[in-house]
């Protein structure tokens, strides 16, 4: 609960990643004064469908917004901002929930963003060669809407698409059940959706892939009217919405931003004065976000517009107005290291060993492979065992659904050392996945010296450092560890009127907490590991093409 005697002005940022809804109330400075979070459900009924339910993300919304102002003057709450991940929502003309599945669950009627079934959909949008590609990294990634629409018309017409009145990003979503208004957001529309802050919708683009459909009735149903994010919505919160959120009615709510981009403005503003890094006198633009949950965004800022084959965008204001930004990403990162531990014989021993000293089974693990790693830096411990990270295909910069996960280096044993270093190996993995990024990003005409890294994974410490130290880079931590939630409060700041623009308020709201200096004394190792790394994808190629041949 806040304290002192200066009168504050609060906002509340809420963040629906893929596995829970966070909530925070944050003040004008930045400062996090309660924060509180709910799991919310996710369903795969069949491999590569994933599902979630917007009533049941709107439920825990309202379960964490409670929360985070128990005993607060209400008065000071002087707006609210949404971000969420980029999952499609698909609603009736009364707008009730639709389902997007063969079993007919209209609970369930969220394909979510990772979700893979419409692979020979978006072969089919790619096969277009359309001019809209140019603006996704030249090939539509199958995470984007378009193919996930077509999915619907094609295989579940009845029951879904002829009944559909709206299909929502799931932050427009978030920002019309609290205040009504159907406008979307321009990040969402430009990012997910083939959206031109320019030159609008393109009809051609609809009618060539077969979904002409949504442009006869001058796109209503994918939205019609585009806001910036941090545009102030209609009257504000509703009366039934303020209810449910147990927020004033009327405050101000802001139009949204995908989660990753509340991420970047989070983080990309801050003064880094005295920290002695080469950014400090440099544009904004040297700045990369990375923002890193179940997946892992890479945002950066250009002047002008640059286009990295394989990296989503350019895409016009979608993050910091007046910007263009390029998003780089890999699919499954947090997720991937789960699975890794999860999935390991070792590892009921280790949630066994973690719960006795009650550690997260990831600080235990860190302090395992401390353990073990004796004179040597810890990276090191994976001298001859390498992961290739696309379990999930690769988002960027190879834009290939198709590639699969790889490891090479197995052994007989399957204890809790062997254990460790496998979890060492994949955050590397997603490490040298983030330097072929900034490589390709870099040889377009990006030019990157800072890393500033949000979202769950940074929390991290081994994490952190392999980034730095796989990249080279220096990695900066926000003062605030949820810095998403600050950048969804940077919204609802911009809506209330209490700054003059985004840009103001994530100067004034982002705050630098620490700094990670890779160890320049380990390049020559983490060199030769890149080249593996590279290997083991070319090898990939080579072993699917000697399969295909005759
Ligand atoms: N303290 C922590 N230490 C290590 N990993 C963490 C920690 N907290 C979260 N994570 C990892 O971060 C990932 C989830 O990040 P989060 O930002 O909550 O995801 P999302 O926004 O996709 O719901 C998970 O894979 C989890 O294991
Ligand atoms: O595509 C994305 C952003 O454009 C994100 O990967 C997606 O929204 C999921 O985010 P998270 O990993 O934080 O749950």
């Amino acid at each position: 609960m806040p304290g002192g005697n200066e009168p504050r002005s609060y906002y509340v940022g809420m963040d629906v990643g893929t596995g829970s809804v966070r909530a925070a109330l944050v003040d004008q400075r930045g400062t996090l004064l309660a924060f509180a979070d709910q799991p919310i459900n996710q369903w795969e009924p069949q491999f590569n469908h994933h599902e979630q339910s917007s009533e049941d993300i709107w439920a825990a919304c309202c379960v964490v917004s409670k929360k985070v102002v128990q005993g607060v003057n209400l008065h000071q709450i002087r707006g609210l901002g949404f971000d969420a991940t980029c999952s499609l929502v698909v609603l009736d003309k009364q707008f009730r929930p639709l389902p997007v599945n063969h079993e007919g669950d209209s609970r369930r009627n969220i394909i979510m963003w990772l979700d893979h079934r419409a692979v020979s959909q978006v072969h089919r949008i790619n096969e277009t060669k359309h001019s809209v590609l140019q603006y996704v990294g030249g090939v539509m990634s199958v995470e984007m809407q378009a193919p996930k629409l077509l999915w619907l018309k094609e295989n579940l017409r009845e029951t879904c698409w002829d009944k559909a009145g709206h299909f929502f990003d799931l932050p427009d979503f978030l920002s019309w059940k609290a205040t009504g208004v159907t406008a979307r957001s321009l990040c969402s529309l430009v990012c997910k959706w083939t959206y031109s802050a320019e030159k609008g919708w393109d009809d051609s683009f609809w009618k060539m892939v077969g979904l002409e459909d949504l442009v006869t009735d001058n796109y209503s149903k994918i939205g019609n009217q585009v806001l910036p994010p941090g545009a102030s919505l209609g009257s504000g919160l509703t009366p039934e919405a303020a209810k449910d959120l147990g927020l004033p009615p009327g405050i101000a709510v802001a139009a949204s931003l995908i989660d990753a981009h509340a991420g970047g403005l989070g983080v990309i503003g801050a003064d880094v004065k005295g920290h002695g890094l080469a950014c400090e006198g440099q544009p904004v633009t040297s700045r990369l976000a990375v923002i890193c949950g179940t997946s892992s965004c890479h945002m950066g800022i250009s002047k002008n517009p640059i286009f990295v084959p394989g990296v989503w965008g350019p895409y016009f204001s979608a993050m910091v107005p007046g910007f263009w930004l390029n998003e780089g990403g890999q699919s499954i990162t947090g997720k991937l290291i789960d699975h890794m531990v999860q999935g390991h014989a070792a590892f009921p021993e280790l949630q066994a060993k973690a719960t006795a000293r009650g550690q997260s089974v990831y600080a235990y693990l860190n302090s395992h492979l401390d353990l073990i790693k004796k004179a040597q830096p810890v990276g090191f411990l994976t001298v001859d065992l390498h992961v290739w990270p696309d379990f999930h295909g690769n988002r960027s910069p190879l834009a290939d659904l198709t590639l699969k996960g790889m490891v090479t280096g197995l052994k007989l044993s399957q204890d809790l050392d062997d254990l460790a270093i496998l979890y060492l190996a994949t955050v590397q993995a997603i490490a040298f996945g983030t330097r072929l990024i900034i490589e390709a990003m870099e040889s377009a005409g990006h030019s990157i010296s800072t890393l500033f890294l949000c979202g769950g994974l940074s929390k991290n410490p081994l994490f952190v450092q392999m980034h730095a130290d796989i990249t080279g880079l220096p990695v900066v931590l926000s003062q605030e560890v949820e810095s998403v939630l600050v950048g969804a409060a940077v919204l609802g700041a911009c809506a209330s009127g209490d700054f003059a623009s985004v840009q103001e308020a994530m100067a004034k709201m982002s705050k630098v907490g620490k700094v990670v200096f890779p160890r320049h004394e380990d390049k020559r190792y983490y060199d030769k590991k890149y080249q593996v790394f590279l290997k083991l994808v070319e090898h990939q190629k080579e072993y699917a093409a000697i399969m295909k041949g005759d």
